[in-house]
């Protein structure tokens, strides 16, 4: 779906990042971790075309992404940005049908399609009661989802995504996760998404793509590739991984903060 192929990516010609190489597939999750300033949303301008690559390929559907037009690329393409600051008061109804801009001529209102495929996106992310808020009025987490909201609209092939749940409360991080692990299954749309929690991609991720200090990129499975190892030399800190048996059941990998190394960092 969508493939890296030794690709570099960075400013001028200075690159941050070499030779990331991952094929997403439809229908899957995959986690890209790193710590701050490593050139995750570099990585990430760059497969959407707002800076060139230093090297390698992008690759879209088998096609190189410099054969796509701007326009069939940014349909298949769906991006939420970290941040966004609202410029007019639309109503989050019309923030959200404006992720289908890609599928309508240039100056054509969005049609019933649109506005129900609008409508579904607002019902998915269980955010329908603000449909006729002002997007200028509601929180910085209410945003986060209306934008995740307008991705969805827009039903990308892949989805990217830039710390999707840097705003939102704990309930609706997990809610974000769920869905969109969910939703990229249902769909068969290929979500590449940047977080700062290891347990999100134990729990949500099919794969992981770890970016460590020393800018060495790791695809692989969250189980095999989020060590204490590579949280120590990565972050470092200490932390536990545990294996924790649910009452429901299920088998959950979690990793957990050592506290006396926790402790010792705040005093
Ligand atoms: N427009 C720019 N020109 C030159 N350097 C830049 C530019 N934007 C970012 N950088 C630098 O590139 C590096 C990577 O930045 P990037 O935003 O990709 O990091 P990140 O991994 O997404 O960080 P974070 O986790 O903090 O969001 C940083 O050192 C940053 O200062």
């Amino acid at each position: 779906m969508l493939e890296l192929r030794n690709l570099s990516c960075g400013y001028g010609r200075r690159p941050l990042l070499e030779a990331v190489s991952v094929a997403l597939q439809g229908g899957e999750l995959l986690c890209l971790l790193g710590p701050n300033g490593v050139g995750k949303t570099t990585l990430f301008k760059t497969i959407l075309g707002l800076l060139p690559a230093l090297g390698g390929e992008i690759r879209l559907d088998g096609r190189s992404a410099a054969r796509w037009s701007r326009r069939d690329f940014a349909r298949r393409v769906g991006y939420v940005p970290q941040t966004h600051a609202p410029p007019f008061p639309f109503t989050v109804r019309d923030v959200v049908a404006m992720g289908r801009a890609a599928h309508r001529s240039v100056f054509a209102a969005p049609g019933t399609h649109d506005r129900e495929l609008a409508a579904a996106a607002l019902d998915t992310l269980g955010i329908s009661a603000l449909a006729e808020a002002r997007y200028t009025e509601i929180s910085g987490g209410e945003r986060q989802l209306v934008l995740i909201a307008r991705a969805l609209a827009q039903a990308p092939r892949v989805l990217v995504m830039d710390e999707p749940t840097s705003n939102l409360d704990y309930g609706n991080q997990l809610k974000v996760m769920a869905h969109v692990r969910r939703i990229a299954a249902r769909e068969d749309i290929g979500v590449i998404l940047t977080t700062h929690h290891p347990n999100h991609a134990l729990l949500y991720a099919s794969r992981v793509l770890l970016i460590d200090r020393e800018r060495r990129c790791h695809v692989g499975a969250p189980q095999a590739l989020i060590t204490e190892d590579y949280l120590r030399s990565t972050y470092g800190v200490e932390t536990e991984i545990h294996d924790i048996h649910q009452r429901d059941g299920h088998l959950a990998r979690l990793c957990v903060p050592r506290l006396g190394g926790v402790l010792s960092c705040a005093t």
